[in-house]
């Protein structure tokens, strides 16, 4: 292990006199490199990078007149040598540093903006294996680290926003100071850890390693927020790589600020709308969905949500998978609701919207895929959980009816309906639905059975605010998203108005709950898949 050496303290003043530029993306480029030579500053720069900044008319030195080796190999091998990293490391205030430099003939570098080759979006473009093990950079991760290393002397960009500082601080004072590079150097490493972390995380992928020794997530700042899940905690919003439509790359058209819960609930919306094909809503408080439902189009969509927990809709996050019109706006603005999460709004539906400041829109670029794998990672104290994206969708064919009485069409339809919002109701999850409408859900409970009369509750009830004169979910079909252990969760269900049921089956007591459906008349289908949220 090295010792810490006893060098001079940094200077809090640098002024440059030479920046290293190698970008594999120019934009921006001409106007940065015309402030830096505006500044005095040296540009020296890469082959690609120098022929740009060459042709804008400004005096740059090619790296290769530096090293004195050409760039080769490709371009693998450009700016690995001594002289470039001598220049970078190099304490400018210790003795022999100065020394080695003066010896070998090795100049300083004061400024380095590097940006990586495109790794992410190649892999993210499809572009094959050979294409994506071309993209991993080395030479300018090599020189960011080297730069944030001695960021005692040297400035460190790797985005627009950094080089942007650097260039503030030139002109405000004609120096960076230790503070900024201190700053520059903390997010070049944190730059460089992201990057091997989509290098490392791809490499998994083509092994086929579900459970790397080694596992890192990378991510980019999306939104700075005011506070965590409650205003004691801090919080904000990180995109990873994963290139998957939702509330991380939506565009947010108006409203306040989005908070941390309203991001995890539009979220839990948004995954849950995706899962249907026909004209779909769903509103979610506290990460359950209180109402979904499909209809003909989204405006009786939403009507037939709401109708199913009008009481908790209030305030709540309302996902569609179908672009908004007027008439939709319309009809959700009519109460109080936090976030409206859509692949799109109309203008006369954003003209509807914005009479209603508050109230956040968030517009996607398209609904995720709910058969797409991925990853889904949780923190626990010391560490995390990853595991892959609950793909599990059921159709009519996997069901293996156990009971005497065989579910009708319409209950099969039901039963697949209430089963998919299980999926996403916090467990143990109960969920009774009829006619493409949750009637009642029951979540987060911690014995089933309560799931089910919570649910029944809220059909009551919403049975009742119809003027019906009876429960909503006479006639439904329940699901569970876990095995009934006992029969009396199923009987509960049957009382509130259940007749027939979904569940992955799988207890020991199988038996004893057929038995209750039979002798109730209800027709029951086992997935035999699991479907738990926690
Ligand atoms: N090999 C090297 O020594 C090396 N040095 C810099 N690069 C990268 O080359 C790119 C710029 O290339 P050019 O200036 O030739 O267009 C930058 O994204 C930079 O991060 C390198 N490329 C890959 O490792």
């Amino acid at each position: 292990m090295p010792a810490a050496p006893d060098f001079p303290p940094a200077p809090d003043r640098v002024t440059p006199r030479r920046a290293l530029i190698s970008l594999s993306d120019k934009t921006g480029l001409e106007a940065t490199a015309r402030a830096l030579h505006g500044a005095g500053v040296e540009l020296v720069s890469t082959g690609g990078t120098r022929a740009a900044i060459a042709a804008f008319g400004l005096p740059v030195k090619d790296v290769a007149d530096l090293t004195g080796f050409p760039e080769m190999m490709d371009g693998r091998v450009k700016t690995l040598h001594p002289v470039v990293h001598g220049g970078l490391l190099g304490v400018r205030d210790a003795a022999e540093h100065k020394a080695a430099m003066d010896a070998h003939g090795i100049g300083p570098i004061d400024i380095v903006w590097i940006d990586l080759y495109p790794f992410e979006k190649t892999v993210e473009s499809g572009g094959g294996f050979e294409a994506a093990i071309e993209n991993i950079d080395i030479g300018g991760p090599a020189m960011i680290r080297s730069g944030a290393k001695n960021h005692g002397y040297v400035a460190v960009a790797v985005d627009a926003d950094a080089i942007g500082l650097v260039l503030e601080a030139l002109q405000a004072d004609g120096a960076t100071s230790l503070e900024l590079r201190k700053r520059l150097a903390a997010r070049a490493f944190a730059r460089t850890a992201a990057y091997d972390a989509a290098v490392s995380g791809w490499f998994a992928g083509q092994v086929d390693d579900a459970a790397p020794v080694r596992k890192s997530i990378g991510g980019t700042l999306a939104q700075t927020l005011r506070y965590g899940e409650n205003p004691h905690q801090t919080g904000a919003f990180y995109r990873t790589g994963e290139r998957r439509p939702g509330v991380a790359h939506a565009e947010q058209v108006q409203g306040k600020e989005l908070g941390y819960n309203n991001i995890a609930d539009a979220d839990a919306a948004y995954e849950l709308v995706a899962e249907f094909e026909r004209p779909a809503c769903v509103i979610v408080k506290h990460a359950n969905p209180c109402g979904v439902a499909v209809g003909g189009d989204l405006s009786e969509a939403y009507a037939r949500a709401l109708e199913c927990d009008p009481v908790s809709a209030f305030g709540g996050v309302i996902a569609v998978n179908r672009p908004l019109g007027e008439a939709d706006a319309r009809a959700i603005t009519e109460i109080f609701t936090e976030v409206v999460i859509a692949p799109g709004a109309d203008e006369a539906a954003r003209a509807v919207f914005a009479a209603k400041k508050n109230l956040r829109l968030l517009i996607t670029d398209g609904l995720p895929d709910p058969h797409a794998p991925g990853e889904v990672f949780r923190s626990v104290a010391g560490g995390f959980l990853v595991q892959s994206r609950d793909v599990a969708r059921i159709t009519p064919a996997d069901l293996k009816i156990v009971t005497k009485r065989r579910p009708t069409p319409a209950e099969i339809e039901d039963m697949l309906f209430a089963f998919t919002v299980a999926k996403h109701v916090k467990s143990n999850a109960i969920v009774y639905a009829r006619d493409g409408q949750t009637a009642g859900i029951g979540a987060g409970q911690m014995n089933r059975r309560d799931s089910a009369r919570i649910a029944a509750i809220r059909a009551r009830e919403a049975g009742e605010a119809k003027g019906l004169g009876r429960s909503l979910a006479e006639g439904s079909a329940c699901a569970s998203e876990a095995f009934f252990p006992f029969a009396d969760g199923l009987l509960e269900a049957v009382a509130a108005g259940a007749t027939s049921v979904i569940q992955p089956g799988g207890s020991i007591r199988d038996e004893e709950v057929i038995a209750a459906a039979d002798e109730k008349g209800v027709a029951m289908a086992f997935t035999g898949v699991r479907v738990f949220r926690h």
